[in-house]
């Protein structure tokens, strides 16, 4: 684990919020059930327009060679190769312990690998989380972090500040240059918020979110700092079928403003009926690399699921929904 206490959008590493509680959704007061929308196109088309992502470059943007990560006596990683394209979505499955999230941390930098390399548009990752959301590429964790006591404005506020330039005199000052930056920072904040469909939630505690909406939350925070790249560990997770239908709607949108996608997710029909290609990591290889429908229908895929009858797990591959086996969450390392 990097010894850096946060990431450059202000987000504990260490499954710690600021004032030392944690984000697990207990806390949250609302459990109603409420209406969750894809986001509205026009807010999806302002956003491109200001957010500029999109360049067009058919090269791959970010691209991990031979990814190794050795904990100790246990390799976690074995020469894990990956290319992202631009507006692409890739999913990551496998069971647990596959070393997925493993993988992410060696790409934002949290954990530096042993031996291969990460490069975003050709030059190498910066070992360093701060730097890497500098460089262009945000993410999402398991466990939910965010500020609970602040405000979801204040939240996503922390992650615009990355992109907020003004000198510390104009700063202290509180001077124009000062001033334009934080309206527009306010202003992208609202737009982020209608995006993720929380605008009814702007001026209400994190903490006091429904569970569904304090993740949309965190993907609205991490896209403040206006990534081209966003890596999303288990987004859906405790969702209802609903959120998890309104999550695969916000990464579609996301996925138009420009932004590349990487998600992790034990739910297959999720992956299976969200992502350009799917990769599938077993005992920290990569087994299976191939577009849904290849995937779905491979034997090795099939078998890495092994714990429940080949049939079963089968029948669960083409049809959606957790393999056994795959779906717990224990032996987190973020
Ligand atoms: N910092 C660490 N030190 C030692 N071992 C670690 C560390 N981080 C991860 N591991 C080990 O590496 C392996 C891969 O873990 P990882 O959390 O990446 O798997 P995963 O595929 O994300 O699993 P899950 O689906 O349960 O989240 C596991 O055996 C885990 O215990």
């Amino acid at each position: 684990m990097s010894e850096n206490p946060q990431t450059a959008d202000g987000t504990p590493t260490d499954g710690t919020t600021t004032d030392g509680t944690t984000t697990d959704g207990t806390s949250a007061a609302a459990e109603a059930v409420v209406e969750v929308e894809a986001p509205p196109e026009e807010v999806t088309a302002e956003l491109a327009e200001d957010m500029h992502i999109a360049t067009g470059t058919r090269e791959p943007i970010l691209v991990s060679s031979g990814v190794t990560m050795q904990f100790g006596g246990l390799r976690a990683l074995s020469d894990v190769n990956l290319s992202l394209h631009e507006g692409e979505i890739i999913g990551l499955i496998g069971p647990n312990g596959a070393g997925k999230t493993t993988f992410f941390n060696c790409l934002t930098g949290l954990y530096t690998p042993t031996s291969g390399q990460v490069t975003l548009r050709g030059r190498a990752m910066p070992q360093d989380p701060a730097r890497v959301t500098e460089a262009g590429v945000a993410r999402t964790f398991q466990n939910i972090r965010l500020f609970p006591s602040m405000t979801a404005t204040e939240n996503v506020l922390v992650g615009r500040h990355v992109r907020m330039k003004q000198g510390p005199i104009s700063s202290l000052l509180h001077g124009p240059r000062f001033r334009r930056s934080e309206a527009e920072a306010a202003e992208r904040a609202e737009k982020l918020l209608a995006f993720v469909g929380l605008t009814r939630f702007s001026d209400e505690l994190a903490r006091n979110l429904p569970y569904g909406d304090q993740r949309r939350l965190e993907i609205a925070r991490a896209l403040a700092t206006d990534p081209s790249v966003l890596l999303l560990d288990e987004p859906t997770a405790g969702m209802n079928a609903q959120e998890t239908e309104a999550t695969r709607q916000l990464i579609f949108a996301i996925r138009d403003l420009g932004v590349s996608v990487v998600v992790i997710e034990h739910d297959t029909k999720f992956i299976f009926t969200l992502c350009d290609r799917v990769l599938v990591l077993v005992q920290g290889e990569l087994l299976v690399e191939g577009s849904p429908d290849e995937v779905r229908g491979d034997p090795r895929v099939v078998e890495a699921y092994l714990g429940a009858p080949p049939e079963e797990v089968s029948a669960q591959l083409q049809t959606g929904g957790a393999a056994d086996g795959a779906g717990t969450a224990e032996g987190k390392s973020e």
